[in-house]
């Protein structure tokens, strides 16, 4: 089954002598429960269109069909309703509230979404069963990255979107943060697009779109992803 299908969509910002092309008619579809690694080189536009998959932002022309729905048409308060609802944000620079504990920090997401997780569960399933009650400060990088995604994976969304989530993170961390991110997929069997400039990390997908210029360059599947613990780079 589909659940994404993005249709010549195009993102321009500015206009006239000042005008960038974002994306450029961008196709592709993503099915359901596949992990999805959005890979190019910086400026080619994946950001851009991480964010308006995840309503975040919207295009200039075209359609983003999620699970049959048409998000392009929406209004700003139906996109802040998608948003709650059905999208997990990670972002590569954690975006704790710094005054709010570990696991106040996945309640705050937890309590605006209809369909969310017991907060305490998903600390402990992203190993964090112990620090709960630590503020961001006193956890490492990689442990504020996992209560980001705890954060993220609390509202039970259809969709989680990660841009460049290992960014800030050492080789070892970014690869536990990769093993989490690739495990909540298969085992949940929930949507999980990673956009990444590493494209040595294809072969942990699913499915593989290359951007380059705002455009698609290439669209693969692999058949029989890696265990990230396999993967080196
Ligand atoms: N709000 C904006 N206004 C004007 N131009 C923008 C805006 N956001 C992005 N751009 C431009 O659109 C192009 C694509 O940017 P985008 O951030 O999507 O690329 P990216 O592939 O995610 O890059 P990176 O890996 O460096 O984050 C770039 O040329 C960028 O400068």
């Amino acid at each position: 089954m589909v659940m994404i299908k993005v249709q010549h969509s195009s993102k321009i910002y500015g206009s006239g002598e000042t005008e960038v092309r974002a994306n450029d008619d961008i196709s592709f579809a993503i099915r359901s429960g596949e992990l999805t690694v959005i890979v190019g080189a910086s400026g080619a536009g994946k950001s851009t269109l991480l964010n308006i998959i995840g309503g975040m932002d919207t295009n200039t022309k075209g359609n983003i069909i999620i699970d049959g729905t048409d998000i392009s048409q929406y209004s700003t308060k139906k996109l802040t309703t998608y948003r709650r609802n059905q999208i997990g944000f990670v972002f590569q620079f954690y975006n704790l509230v710094p005054n709010l504990t570990a696991i106040e920090n996945v309640e705050l997401a937890s309590e605006i979404a209809p369909n969310a997780l017991n907060p305490e569960d998903i600390m402990r399933e992203v190993g964090l069963g112990n620090r709960m009650t630590n503020f961001p400060a006193q956890l490492s990088g990689g442990e504020q990255q996992r209560v980001a995604i705890a954060r993220a994976i609390a509202k039970n969304p259809d969709l989680l979107l990660c841009d460049e989530p290992t960014g800030a993170l050492d080789y070892k961390t970014g690869k536990s943060i990769l093993q989490l991110l690739q495990n909540f997929c298969h085992e949940n069997h929930k949507n999980v697009i990673i956009v990444t400039h590493n494209g040595l990390i294809k072969p942990m997908a699913d499915h593989v779109i290359e951007i380059g210029d705002g455009q698609v360059k290439q669209d693969t599947r692999n058949t029989d992803p890696t265990p990230v613990s396999e993967i080196e780079w």
